[in-house]
């Protein structure tokens, strides 16, 4: 794909120019080879916690769309103007696994390809899947997401690959609200969904230390990608693909191949927490 455009920027191979951490020593994404990766008795099982009031809106920020979730305990973002809301009681988070500590949920969104054979960050012996879902979460040790985006154990993501099959009916209602949301910089509410209802049965995961996958391309996550993949059927990637990268006005532009390809594994080791 090269120079290819990307609405509202240059591809992936453009990035250095403007942000030199994209040749940088943890970069990610990473092909995983799991006959290479160490299998860490050590690494705990995933814990994730929701409460179903964490759910605000559903946002095209014009290169993938997001769900986000309350995460501060500020007022201003749980008071609507006339009814003050109760403070948030707990918040969903994410301990266990790879990571000490409890991270925060802030946001969960996708990338995915112009066509089946490709879409996914993570590949697997070099295989692209046509979808991956990002959990992101900050460490709550540190102020705010901000913040702790510039730390090395600020954030944790987890990555879920899509694999193409039967409609998966945990999708639906992120895929219903896409209709309100087709150009960038469009949001709706989004209330209740429990992002534990998009992961697989299993839990069995590989951890590496690497970074976000779109500029600034800050080395602070600590990545944790599901063995297991989810599925999507046809119908439901073209849902997807109808959004836009442009904005209201703008000649349409689809939003298609909004992934980066593996970056270097620069001696980095990757652990399975399953044999
Ligand atoms: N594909 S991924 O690796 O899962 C990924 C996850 C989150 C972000 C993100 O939040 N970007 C905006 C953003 C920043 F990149 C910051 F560095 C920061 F401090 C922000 F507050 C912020 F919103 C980018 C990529
Ligand atoms: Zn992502």
């Amino acid at each position: 794909r090269g120079e290819q455009r990307r609405a509202g920027g240059l591809g992936p191979d453009t990035w250095a120019a403007d942000f030199p951490l994209a040749n940088g020593p943890r970069q990610s994404p990473i092909n995983i080879i799991p006959k290479e990766a160490h299998y860490d008795p050590s690494l705990k099982a995933l814990k994730i916690r929701y409460d179903p009031s964490n759910t605000k809106g559903i946002l095209n920020n014009g290169h993938s769309f997001q769900v986000d979730f309350v995460d501060d305990t500020d007022s201003s973002s749980q008071q609507t103007s006339t009814v003050p809301h109760p403070v948030i009681l707990y918040y969903t988070t994410l301990t266990g696994g790879p990571i000490s500590g409890v991270y925060r949920l802030k946001q969960f969104h996708f990338h995915w390809g112009g066509s089946d054979n490709r879409g996914s960050e993570h590949t697997l012996n070099g295989i692209k899947f046509p979808c991956e879902l990002h959990l992101v979460h900050w460490n709550t040790k540190y102020p705010s997401f901000g913040e702790a985006a510039e730390k090395p154990d600020g954030l944790a993501v987890v990555g879920v690959f899509l694999k193409i099959g039967a409609a998966n009916p945990r999708l639906q209602k992120v895929l219903d609200a896409l209709d309100a949301i087709k150009t960038k910089g469009k949001q709706t509410t989004f209330a209740n969904f429990d992002p534990k209802t998009l992961l697989p049965g299993s839990l069995d995961y590989w951890t590496y230390e690497g970074s976000l996958t779109t500029p600034p391309l800050l080395e602070s996550v600590t990545w944790i990608v599901l063995k297991e993949p989810i599925s999507i059927s046809p119908a439901q990637m073209a849902k997807f693909r109808s959004l836009l990268f442009t904005g209201d006005g703008e000649a349409p532009c689809y939003m298609v191949d909004n992934y980066r390809p593996p970056q270097p594994l620069k001696g980095r080791l990757v652990r399975a927490s399953f044999k």
